[in-house]
Formats: C-alpha cells, sequence, structure tokens
C-alpha cells in the first residue's frame, strides 16, 4: 500500500531483496524492469531517484555532492536508535560480516518493542539522504547523525538494512550500470544500443531512465555532449607490436605515452572543471591546471582530454607524487612549489558542438587550433605520423619516449571517432613494461614477527561479467615497510571480520599488480591464478568498476598459450 507521499520504501526493499536472492543476470534485469515500469506508471517523478538508487547510488557518478558519512558515525546512530553502546554495534557488524546486515539485526530486536511506526517512503529516504550532503561547516557531523538517526527511528530492520548500505554507496545485490541499462531498454521497449549510447553521453542513468520512459528512442537519440559534465574516457587496448598495430590500421598516429594521471577538461561559461578517469571533480587541487587553461585555450565551452605529470628539473617523476596533489584538500599552494604540474593535451570532445564523431586526424587538428602552447606549462603531446613504410618513425618515438622517462606509446586510428567508455582497437598502447593487472582487495593475512602489525599479504580479486567478485591471488611483496604501514592504515577501517591472522574487508583499494605469469588454478574463485605477483603502487585514479575481469585475464591467457 502506498501512502499518500509517494511509494513505500519497502517497496523498493523488496526488490532489493529479491534481486539479492538471485545471481542470474537476466533475472535481475526482469526484476528492475518491472519495478522501473511500475514506478513510470504509479510515481513517474520518482523514476531517476529510484534508478540511482537501485544502483546503490543517491547522486550521478560526476555529482561533486557527496554523503560524507564514515561508518563510525553510521555506527553510533545505529547505536543511539537501538538503545545499545557503539561498541556493541561494532561487535555485531564484525559477527554479521557487514553493517547493513548489523543494522537489520539490532533494529529486529528493539522493534520488537515497538509498537508505531510512520511508514517511510522512498521520497522520504531520499530527500534526508540530499539533505545529508547538504550538510557542512559547524557542528555536521552531530546534524548529520541527527537526521540518520530520524530515519533510522521510523524504519523496518530490512529498510535499515538498505539505508545503511545505500549511505556507504555498496548495496550489494549484484546490480552494476550494466543491468541497470538492460533493465530500462526492457522496462520502456527501447533498443539497448540507443541506451547504451544515452548513457555513455551523459553518464546519468537516472536522466536516461527518465528519457526513455518520457519520450522513448527519439528522445535518447537527442541526448548528448555537455560541457560541465564529464564522460567516460575511450580506453586503450595493448598493442601487440608496433609493426603489427600501424600496419592494421593502414597508417596511423602515435604519441608519446605520459605516465601521470588523465584528465577531462571541462569549459562550460566561465567555469572551469577538471575532472578525473573516475569522474572525480578535482579542480581545486589542481589551480595551476585552471590558470593555464584560462590562458591557454578559448573561453568558449570545451571538453579536452590530456595527462598531467610531475616533472623535475623537466623530467617526469613517479606517478606516485601526482596522488599527493590530486587527493590534497588542505596546503594546496605549498604543494604547487613542492610538486609541479605539467599538462599534456591529447583529444578534443567538444568544440562549437560535440566533436566525438568527428575522426581522430580532425579532432587533433581543432586541438592544435585551440591551444596556444605554454613551455612546461601545457603543450599537446608529442605526435608523428606512422605508415608502414616509415615504421621507423614510431619506433623512434617509442625509444625516444622511454630516454626520456615517459611509459611508451599510444598508436591511435587517424579515422577513429571518440568512443567514451570503450577499450577499443582504435587506440593502443606499446609499453616497455610487460602488462599488470589492476586488481582489489578483498582480504589479507597479518604477518609474523616484526610485521605482526601490518597485513603482510593482500587477497586479489578480478571482477566477472556481473560484477561480482572473484578471488584470483595472494600478493606478499612489492611492498617497503612505509607503503605497507600506509595501505594496513586505509585496511583498518574497511575489517569486517576476523579468523586468525586472517581478515575480510570492503572491497575498495586497487592494487596495479605485476607478476610472471597466469596460470589455471581451482583453488581461486576465477579459475585461475598468479605466478610471483607483486604490487606496484595503489590505483587512487580508478574505481572498483574499472578493475580488470575474468574475461582479460581469461583472453591473456589463451594468448600466451598460442604464442
Ligand atoms: N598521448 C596520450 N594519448 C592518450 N592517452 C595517454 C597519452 N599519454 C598518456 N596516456 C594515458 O594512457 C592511458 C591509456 O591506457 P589505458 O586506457 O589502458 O589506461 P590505464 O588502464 O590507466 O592503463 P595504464 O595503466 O597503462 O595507463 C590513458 O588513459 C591516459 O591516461
Amino acid at each position: 500500500m502506498n501512502s499518500k507521499d509517494g511509494m513505500r520504501y519497502m517497496e523498493l526493499v523488496d526488490v532489493y531483496e529479491k534481486l539479492d536472492s538471485t545471481t542470474k543476470r537476466l533475472e535481475k534485469t526482469t526484476i528492475l524492469a518491472d519495478f522501473f515500469r511500475k514506478i513510470g506508471g504509479e510515481d513517474p517523478e520518482l523514476l531517476p531517484v529510484v534508478t540511482l538508487l537501485s544502483l546503490g547510488r543517491v547522486f550521478p557518478t560526476w555529482s561533486e555532492e557527496e554523503l560524507g558519512i564514515a561508518s563510525k558515525l553510521l555506527m553510533n546512530a545505529m547505536a543511539l536508535v537501538a538503545g545499545v553502546r557503539p561498541e556493541d554495534v561494532e561487535d555485531m557488524m564484525r559477527d554479521a560480516g557487514d553493517i547493513g546486515t548489523a543494522a537489520e539485526l539490532l533494529l529486529g530486536k528493539k522493534k520488537q518493542a515497538t509498537f508505531f511506526t510512520v511508514p517511510l517512503t522512498i521520497q522520504k529516504v531520499h530527500s534526508n539522504l540530499m539533505k545529508i550532503a547538504d550538510i557542512s561547516g559547524n557542528r555536521s557531523q552531530y546534524k548529520k547523525m541527527e537526521i540518520l538517526r530520524e530515519l533510522f527511528s521510523s524504519a523496518s530492520p530490512e529498510e535499515a538494512k538498505y539505508i545503511t548500505r545505500t549511505v556507504l554507496e555498496e548495496l550489494r545485490v549484484g546490480v552494476g550500470e550494466g543491468t541497470i541499462k538492460d533493465a530500462i531498454a526492457e522496462a520502456f521497449s527501447v533498443e539497448k544500443g540507443v541506451v547504451e549510447r544515452a548513457h555513455m553521453l551523459t553518464n546519468d542513468l537516472g536522466l536516461v531512465s527518465e528519457v526513455a520512459k518520457e519520450e522513448g528512442v527519439e528522445g535518447l537519440k537527442k541526448l548528448s555532449l555537455k560541457p560541465g559534465k564529464p564522460v567516460k574516457p575511450m580506453l586503450a587496448q595493448l598493442s601487440p607490436g608496433i609493426r603489427e598495430s600501424v600496419e592494421e590500421m593502414g597508417w596511423a598516429l602515435c604519441e608519446t605515452k605520459y605516465d601521470g594521471i588523465r584528465v577531462q577538461i571541462h569549459r562550460s561559461g566561465d567555469e572551469v572543471n577538471i575532472f578525473t578517469r573516475r569522474l572525480e571533480n578535482i579542480s581545486n587541487a589542481v589551480p595551476e591546471i585552471i590558470e593555464y587553461i584560462e590562458e591557454a585555450l578559448p573561453h568558449e565551452d570545451f571538453i579536452v582530454e590530456g595527462e598531467i605529470i610531475v616533472t623535475k628539473d623537466g623530467k617526469p617523476i613517479s606517478f606516485q607524487y601526482i596522488l599527493q596533489r590530486v587527493r590534497r584538500k588542505y596546503e594546496i599552494e605549498k604543494m604547487r612549489e613542492q610538486v609541479p604540474l605539467k599538462l599534456y593535451l591529447f583529444d578534443v570532445l567538444y568544440y562549437h558542438g560535440p566533436q566525438i564523431d568527428t575522426p581522430f586526424e580532425d579532432r587533433r587538428k581543432i586541438l592544435e587550433s585551440m591551444v596556444d602552447v605554454m613551455e612546461d606549462k601545457l603543450q599537446l603531446s608529442n605526435q608523428v605520423k606512422a605508415t608502414p613504410e616509415d615504421i621507423w618513425r614510431a619506433e623512434d618515438l617509442f625509444t625516444e619516449s622511454l630516454k626520456g622517462g615517459h611509459e611508451g606509446i599510444m598508436i591511435k586510428d587517424p579515422h577513429a571517432p571518440y568512443m567514451p567508455g570503450i577499450r577499443g582497437k582504435k587506440m593502443l598502447k606499446r609499453k616497455a613494461e610487460p602488462e599488470t593487472l589492476d586488481l582489489v582487495v578483498v582480504g589479507g593475512t597479518y604477518g609474523k614477527g616484526k610485521r605482526a602489525h601490518f597485513i603482510g599479504s593482500y587477497l586479489l580479486a578480478v571482477q566477472d561479467e556481473n560484477n561480482e567478485l572473484k578471488t584470483i591471488a595472494h600478493a606478499a611483496t612489492g611492498l617497503d615497510d612505509q607503503m605497507l604501514l600506509e595501505l594496513s592504515e586505509m585496511v583498518e577501517p574497511l575489517i569486517t571480520k576476523k579468523t586468525g591472522r586472517r581478515v575480510e574487508i570492503v572491497p575498495s583499494i586497487i592494487l596495479e599488480i605485476a607478476y610472471s605469469e597466469i596460470v589455471k588454478s581451482p583453488e581461486y574463485e576465477s579459475g585461475y591464478s598468479l605466478r610471483f605477483p607483486v604490487v606496484k603502487r595503489v590505483r587512487e585514479d580508478i574505481s572498483i568498476e574499472d578493475i580488470d575481469t575474468v574475461e582479460r585475464v581469461e583472453s591473456m591467457f589463451k594468448d600466451v598459450q598460442t604464442l
């Protein structure tokens, strides 16, 4: 039954539970499609909200808004409502394995003694979560806790479970963006490809579902890039060899591959915003880049892409320094001098209208026409044209690039459009170092003796096609004591379960792993394992959706077999 204020939150919770009860993607899709259709009929204004909530999000990925609630605060609010101590909540969380289940159990006990609750609506839960994001400054933690307390007081145990998980952005019902897109297509009878494209260009599944319902295919086709709203970057595949790749493309534009962080820079009116690969807005952390952009590029709307690197005496230095810059909230001016940044621009997606369908060769010309190069601060990527006849140009670029302290080269198809979010064959990378895998930490084992306080070995996972995590290896080496300490500090608050020296943790830390060989192994859930895995670095610039897949591991395994 719905209250007069709209659909009950319990209906959404029922959907979550149904989603959780099956591992089959098709079934999940239909459960969601049915629900989206129902909302679209009964309460259409809720459709964008519900679409995001189904993914465990309150805001689209690119939004600067965040809830900013630490699990400690959540536990305190829960403790208040359940009438227990925060330590009890923590113990319960460790036993239950996740904080959502702990919330359910705690409120379950409490609610047996309660007779009256006002039914929660989806609208109410959502608007309270939005309110939390708006709170800042004085006593903000207290105010946030008050809102959470109010929500928990009117929540049933099952509702509390999912509110908790939503607040921590960890829904755990096995639904990724792919399933949501399929469900939108199924619910409103539109082609998947059209939904896919609309999502690629807007990165806002709430908007996509709303337009699919209201305007169908025609409306979706009209959605396009908009300066100010980041899109997922086009990614590169590995090149099997410089000659082979150039021959396959006919001819190619090859560029130095800089090892820094990729940024997408948007100018909309007077505003310049800089986003990372995970679409996080880092504008405040890199003020000099904004200044360069103001000086070197036109004061018109545009979207360009490039790589920010750190240089010292003209040479690039380790990628890790950049993270010190982009993560920073304080002392930015001081860091500006210590860690100077340089920007290399290599693509344009929007200028006098969307340019993603313009061939790369022409996009480069547009980019060249836009930029006034600033020596040592902002340049275009170093580029050469290579054909099968003068392949030495690309090979020389590769050697030069490594000599200059860069990573290798990019080999780009001059005829290709810009394909957001796609890792295809139109842009390839050739590096000197062997390929690595980006894996997420799901557990670990404490060391012995001197290292008993550190987690010495990390259990790592890849994702399968349903975004479910599958273990693949333990990595114990590659970290110096300083890194071990830093990682342990990051891991500590994420621990959900301890058994002896072993721990399970909330998957969120991504490590780049080098290894000597991929082997088949029944010991790990992925069916594969890595020989001699070594931790190269923590990848804070990518998110969990970007980690490597079982499919990729499988194809890398097969590639080696067929050599
Ligand atoms: N000239 C360039 N053109 C395009 N990308 C470049 C260039 N120089 C450096 N890059 C970087 O190389 C990356 C391409 O590799 P890929 O798409 O596989 O990303 P990745 O997963 O971060 O890989 P990697 O760890 O090898 O950088 C781009 O995302 C970008 O950050």
